[in-house]
């Protein structure tokens, strides 16, 4: 992946360059080669805009976008403004990244650890009675329920902890391998979970529930096929951490 920054200085009418741009923006859009763009204005200085463009590489970009049939229409649209660049160049994202304050994380929106807690706790207590999973847990230790909610709470941006004590993705993979898990016990896991959410009183808005499920979603398929019989899971990953997707925290 790389980042592309070109910085115009805008001579004239800058709605008509933004128009230009909005219209060579549908050439971006197609390109299998560009991951997002952005065009932004600068406040102290209208007539300076910078545009981003990521791109899957700097190969792609140079020999795939500018050697494919989407260039010459892009190009036409935004010709009259190459004088107006001030800067183009590749840019390598470093490690310094993250999202702000502003948001607040999964982890602190359903009430931080003792939300966890409270959900595993209620969560196992409906799998020991179950008649199709509750055998698989038969002999979990009875630290399980927080061990999970350590998990979670890592993965919805809590601490670290599960990482840091109980030994991170490893260990939880090595709990699951072997277990040859079966759709429907999968199914049962996740509709349990989401009772225990309801009954312990997690958040119930659509915009904190689509992302606990999408993430409840996408672990328990990979639980699925890593304890499959003859699976090849990595060894060695980050505990994963999730976020809001595409429907932001509704804060009114
Ligand atoms: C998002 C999905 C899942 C997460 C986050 C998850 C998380 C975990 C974690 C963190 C552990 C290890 C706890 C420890 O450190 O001791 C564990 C163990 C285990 N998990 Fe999962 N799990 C998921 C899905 C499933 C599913 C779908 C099943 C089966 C239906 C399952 C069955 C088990 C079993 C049987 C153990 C071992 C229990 C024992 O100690 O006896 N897990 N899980």
């Amino acid at each position: 992946m790389t980042v592309e920054y070109i910085r115009y200085r805008v001579p004239g009418d800058t709605g008509e360059f933004e128009q230009a741009y909005a219209r060579a923006a549908r050439f971006l859009a197609s390109a299998p080669q560009c991951l997002d763009y952005e065009l932004s204005r600068c406040t102290d200085e209208p007539a300076v805009h910078i545009l981003r463009i990521t791109w899957t590489s700097a190969a792609d970009h140079l020999g795939g976008f500018r050697g494919g049939d989407l260039f010459p229409g892009f190009l036409a649209e935004i010709r009259p403004y190459i004088e107006a660049i001030d800067e183009m160049r590749h840019y390598e994202p470093t490690a310094v990244r993250g999202s702000g304050g502003a948001v607040p994380s999964l982890y602190d929106w359903a009430g931080g650890t003792e939300a966890f807690e409270r959900l595993t706790g209620r969560f196992y207590e409906l799998v020991a009675s179950d008649d199709l999973i509750g055998p698989l847990f038969a002999h979990m230790d009875p630290d399980h329920p927080r061990y999970v909610a350590m998990w979670l709470s890592e993965v919805f941006g809590g601490p670290a902890r599960y990482t840091a004590d109980r030994g991170g993705y490893p260990h939880m993979l090595a709990h699951h391998v072997g277990r040859a898990i079966t759709e429907p016990q999968r199914r049962r896991w996740v509709s349990l979970l989401a009772d225990a959410a309801d009954e312990v009183g997690l958040p119930g808005d659509p915009e904190f529930r689509a992302a606990f499920m999408g993430y409840i979603e996408w672990g328990t398929r990979l639980a699925v096929a890593n304890s499959q019989p003859g699976a090849t899971p990595p060894e060695q990953a980050p505990t994963p951490r999730w976020g809001w997707g595409v429907a932001p925290p509704y804060q009114g």
